[in-house]
């Protein structure tokens, strides 16, 4: 695929597009950007938690999924436009993207020699471009209307205005072309980040959340460890700056993340000279792929590897004496985002919000399981691999102690 060429399904581009939205996304996720999108994290954890306790109050299960969703999805529709939407907009946003994710399988077909299959699937065709144009009509106005506020704010970052994802794709130059992105493009890439950061995230929650339900003397471990840490502050939610003294609580996540990654396996990679892989030859520009999930589950490198033991991401002597480095650059023991030239790029978003969400659910609320369930963590495959039984749970505010 060359620069030019792209998915036609899911109108993603190739290497060099990659390696420009990579940089991109560098800057809206570097360290000191993802902090200024504090005020927006601690908005999407009040809609959170206002909407578990309105259903917890009408003593019905409350069915995390969908909550965990939207939550997820409105934060990163903030990042992505910079702009706090309504909650019909931001639905509207979730139904068009989230359509285009769900049938991009039907679609990869029209890959396959386009001009002929432009004739031979052309319902399908149809099908893929009412989508496209459906995604366009919502995303568009959004875009320019960003354009503008940026225009009339020159580009000053000011306490009003924060950068979004958006405001990185319409300033860029594009290197080879001598352009800038059209509105097309920029409607892709901005559905791609929306897409990329939901599931994923979303599902890793709710595997945590579960297992959180499922074996209460880790959850009571955990809020003890973050009662320690906020003490008699029971309104406070804990910040940024809190995550990192609850050591248990990274633990917890990364636990998840081993014995439940969203993906059983990276993206498609592809070799760049024949090469010999575990003693099987592949030819260059082969596709190769990594099995992620029995990676975390080796008994050769993780003792008792299907028990849910946050305990072993503390002993750091299984770790040379230092915290568990998830990015694979000393060695590979689980790559839940992938390591090395195509890791995720948004990893060290995606942990801070699974810390932030986590610890403030469980700071907040008891999370027991419905009277007679037993939480079973039975695999389906879906865009990523989900609880094949989701989630239902009974919630109750902390009472002061
Ligand atoms: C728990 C949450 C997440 C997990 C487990 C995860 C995992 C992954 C994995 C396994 C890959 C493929 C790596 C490879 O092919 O080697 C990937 C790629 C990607 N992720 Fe994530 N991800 C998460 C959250 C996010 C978020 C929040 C965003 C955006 C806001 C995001 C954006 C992307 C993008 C754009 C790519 C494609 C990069 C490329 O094409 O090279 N991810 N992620």
């Amino acid at each position: 695929m060359t620069c030019h060429q792209r998915n036609i399904s899911s109108g993603t581009y190739g290497p060099t597009w990659r390696l420009l939205r990579r940089n991109l996304m560098s800057e809206i996720l570097h360290p000191s950007r993802i902090k200024s999108y504090s005020h927006a994290r601690k908005w999407v954890l009040d809609i959170l938690l206002n909407n578990l306790m309105k259903k917890s109050k009408t003593g019905e299960p409350v069915e995390v999924l969908s909550h965990f969703r939207h939550a997820m999805f409105c934060l990163l529709v903030l990042m992505c436009f910079g702009d706090k939407l309504s909650q019909q907009q931001i639905e509207e946003i979730e139904v068009v993207t989230r359509k285009i994710l769900l049938s991009s399988d039907q679609f990869n077909i029209l890959n396959v020699c386009p001009s002929v299959t432009k004739v031979l699937f052309r319902h399908q065709w149809r099908k893929l471009f009412q989508l496209r144009k459906d995604r366009e009509n919502v995303l568009l106005p959004l875009i320019r209307a960003r354009r503008k506020a940026k225009d009339e704010s020159k580009n000053k970052e000011t306490d009003d205005y924060v950068l979004a994802y958006v405001d990185t794709l319409l300033d860029l130059d594009l290197p080879l072309e001598k352009r800038k992105f059209n509105e097309e493009e920029i409607v892709t890439l901005t559905s791609e980040f929306l897409n990329a950061g939901t599931d994923t995230t979303t599902t890793a929650l709710q595997w945590i959340m579960a297992n959180l339900v499922k074996y209460p003397k880790i959850q009571n471990k955990l809020w003890l460890e973050i009662k320690s840490v906020m003490g008699d502050n029971d309104d406070e939610e804990i910040k940024e700056d809190d995550l990192q003294k609850i050591p248990y609580l990274k633990a917890v996540i990364l636990e998840g993340l081993r014995r439940h990654p969203p993906g059983h396996f990276v993206l498609p990679h592809r070799t760049t000279e024949d090469t010999v892989l575990g003693g099987f030859w592949v030819p260059k520009n082969g596709t190769i792929n990594f099995m992620v999930a029995d990676m975390g589950w080796d008994p050769k490198v993780w003792e008792d590897p299907m028990v849910f033991n946050p305990e072993r991401f503390l002993k750091t002597d299984d770790f040379n004496g230092e915290v568990f480095d998830l990015t694979g650059s000393r060695e590979i023991k689980m790559m839940p985002f992938g390591v090395g030239r195509r890791i995720c790029p948004a990893l060290g978003l995606a942990l801070l919000h699974l810390e932030y969400f986590v610890g403030n659910m469980i700071w907040k609320y008891e999370w027991k399981a419905m009277d007679g369930d037993s939480i079973s963590l039975e695999e389906k495959q879906e865009f990523t691999v989900v609880m094949k039984t989701p989630l239902k749970a009974q919630i109750s505010a902390r009472k002061k102690i």
